[in-house]
């Protein structure tokens, strides 16, 4: 195990905003921490970098562990260029070599903009930049608050292919926060936290298997002897509609082969994390 967190908890006054988190990062792991807004996901992740100390708990990691660290707002300097951020960076490392700069700017992709000043960049760019910052150090494992938040679907999806991209090649351990639930399925482990609480945790496969349905619509000519056949009951019915929510798959074809003639259309939609989400909270994350 690389990162271990026990009973880790965090109050402000009397808000606890994280309370009794357990966590653990395997080396090489791709780790989610998924929540609403304030759920108390930056500060876990502050207490997982030792930025916060734990008001219970503790945080402790294998032996010799390099950290990098994306921040929700951005530490470069907005009038100075990618090059001249970077280096000015590197110089911080008494064991980056000069030749760093250009490797991690090629490797991230940013030589085309390297001279641009770093405030006139877009989104996505800028965020490859905060990245390839944290990366200048090798560090083994790169935590990220929110890498994602404010960018449009394509940028986010290239963020985490760059990252998955890094995880691989670099064996690269990622841990990052987000509150786009649908980034989730491409994590190895998620952590769902909410109200400070862990509420689920486990690979978005599990938790969806075991909190969100799928849903089967189909349409039938004759509705009454569908539904006198059915040996699921459906949840909701509306003219020749008929809707179920099963725990797999394999119910749905089994609704469907064994009715076929009586059906003239349907719809399979395979739970999602935003159905997990409203099934341990009660509530849809917004
Ligand atoms: N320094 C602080 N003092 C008082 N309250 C704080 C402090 N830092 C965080 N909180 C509170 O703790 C709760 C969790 O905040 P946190 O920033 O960890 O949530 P988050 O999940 O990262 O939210 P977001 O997605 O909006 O960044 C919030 O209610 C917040 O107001």
């Amino acid at each position: 195990m690389l990162l271990e967190a026990k009973h880790l908890t965090k109050t402000f006054g009397s808000h606890v905003a994280v309370n009794g988190l357990n966590l653990q990062i395997g080396r090489g792991s791709f780790t989610a921490l998924l929540g609403p807004n304030g759920a108390g996901k930056s500060t876990t992740m502050n207490l997982l970098i030792g930025l916060t100390t734990p008001s219970l708990g503790q945080v402790s990691y294998a032996d010799q562990v390099k950290r990098g660290v994306v921040f929700q707002n951005s530490v470069l300097d907005e009038r100075l260029t990618v090059t001249e951020n970077l280096q000015i960076r590197a110089k911080q490392y008494r064991h980056v070599a000069k030749t760093k700069v250009a490797a991690v700017s090629a490797e991230l992709g940013l030589t085309a903009f390297a001279h641009q000043q770093y405030g006139t960049l877009s989104g996505g760019q800028k965020r490859r930049v905060d990245i390839a910052r944290a990366l200048l150090n090798d560090p083994d494992i790169l935590f990220l608050d929110e890498p994602t938040t404010g960018l449009d679907i394509q940028t986010r999806t290239a963020i985490w292919d760059l990252l998955r991209h890094l995880q691989r090649t670099r064996e690269l351990t990622v841990v990052l926060t987000t509150h786009y639930l649908d980034e989730a399925d491409a994590a190895d482990s998620v952590y769902i936290i909410d109200h400070g609480s862990l509420v689920a945790a486990g690979t978005a496969t599990a938790i969806k298997t075991r909190y969100a349905e799928d849903v089967l619509q189909v349409t039938s000519s004759d509705v009454d002897r569908l539904r006198a056949r059915l040996t699921v009951a459906p949840t909701e019915c509306d003219g020749n509609r008929l809707i179920f929510k099963l725990s797999s798959p394999q119910d749905a074809l089994e609704v469907l082969t064994t009715n076929r003639e009586l059906i003239t259309t349907f719809e399979f939609r395979p739970g999602t994390m935003d159905d997990a989400f409203l099934a341990l909270t009660g509530r849809e994350m917004r």
